[in-house]
């Protein structure tokens, strides 16, 4: 059996599941299209949601980080969720993955509840995250990385502990599967590098691949454009959008504005913990609850001309009369000044 095709079966979908996602290889319009009519409102219903979020909440100590009503990822798409530094992406992530656990709340994938179940066990059911600060093990070599990612997701079975032939044909597999994704990533060349010679955009390239490992349905990235040098920005972005071609749901935490705008197909938006906005990328980055957000601040409307006008001749006459009262040039105290001055 082909090694994608392998790990296809350990997915959700093999075990009945049918996403409906389109196979005529233009799956950005489709997933445009399934959003269209939507209400931009937070916590709107999704037409085909693969993730569905209820009352997720995790405080530390006095501060309430996530305190998410309901929100919504529709399948085959891709969501970008973005907010100011501190509005609790990675915690709602960590959350939602079970590398943290919520002080309430519950949410479902693909119609199971998933809140409560370690992040192996969210992984090997078919969703996947990567990390802001990359989590490659620097001492192993890149394939051997990417073997781990497998072996960590995939877990210990009886049955592969008894029968060793079964072992083997899976670690079979699993080289095969880690060599293809190496190769479509660029990375093959380094399969025998240690992983903390990459730049940091290989290591993203090389987290991203190493969560592909498990034939994910869902892939969750936490802010993949972080420290990636302009010349693997295409490349990356190309890979993102490869996901969704490849009938996979994307969710990624993004402050690069111009990435957000380019790949997704709708936007969340969180501050202070709650999900504040939802929408169109053009729609979103014009509303001003988002902008607000941002910036931390109510903004007035654009000034019009002739008060634009009446405040700079406010403001030069209030400069000239100050000028005026102030010494001139020439006056004893400012020689007085300037000697003072050059003494030091
Ligand atoms: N382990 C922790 N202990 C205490 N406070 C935490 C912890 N993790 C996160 N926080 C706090 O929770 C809030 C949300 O943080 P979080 O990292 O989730 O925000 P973010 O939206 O991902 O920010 P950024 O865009 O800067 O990564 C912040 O005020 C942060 O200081």
């Amino acid at each position: 059996m082909h090694a994608d095709e392998a790990a296809a079966d350990r997915s959700p979908k093999a075990a009945g599941h049918t996403p409906q996602a389109p196979t005529d290889g233009n799956r950005g319009a489709h997933a445009t299209a399934a959003f269209a009519g939507l209400a931009t409102e937070p916590g709107v219903a999704k037409p085909d949601p693969i993730l569905v979020v209820d009352n997720v909440v995790r405080r530390f100590g006095g501060l309430t980080a996530v305190d998410v009503e309901h929100v919504e990822i529709q399948r085959g798409s891709i969501t970008a969720l973005i907010g100011p530094n501190g509005a609790g992406k990675t915690t709602f992530f960590n959350q939602l993955t079970g590398f943290d656990s919520a002080d309430a709340g519950q949410w479902t994938f693909n119609g199971r509840r998933i809140n409560g179940l370690a992040a192996h066990k969210i992984a090997r059911i078919g969703m996947v995250r990567t990390f802001q600060l990359t989590k490659a093990l620097s001492k192993l070599t890149v394939l051997e990385n990417m073997r781990l990612g497998a072996q960590k997701q995939i877990g210990e079975s009886f049955l592969r502990a008894l029968i060793p032939s079964l072992w083997r044909d899976q670690e079979d597999e699993i080289t095969q599967r880690a060599e293809e994704l190496l190769t479509r990533f660029k990375l093959d060349a380094k399969r025998g590098d240690f992983a903390g010679s990459l730049s940091g955009g290989q290591r993203k390239l090389l987290e991203m691949a190493r969560a592909l490992m498990v034939g994910p349905e869902l892939v969750m990235l936490d802010e993949p454009m972080a420290g990636v040098n302009p010349a693997l920005t295409q490349s990356l972005l190309g890979h993102v959008k490869d996901l969704r071609e490849q009938g996979m749901t994307v969710l990624f935490v993004e402050h690069d504005m111009d990435m957000v705008r380019d790949i997704s197909d709708w936007v969340v938006v969180m501050a202070q913990g709650q999900v504040i906005a939802e929408g169109p990328p053009g729609t979103i980055m014009s509303d001003t609850r988002v902008v607000d957000a941002y910036l931390g601040a109510h903004h007035d409307t654009p000034l019009s001309a002739e008060e634009e006008e009446r405040q700079l001749a406010e403001a030069e006459a209030e400069l000239e009369a100050k000028a005026a009262q102030e010494p001139g040039p020439d006056s004893p105290e400012t020689d007085a000044t300037a000697q003072e001055g050059a003494g030091r």
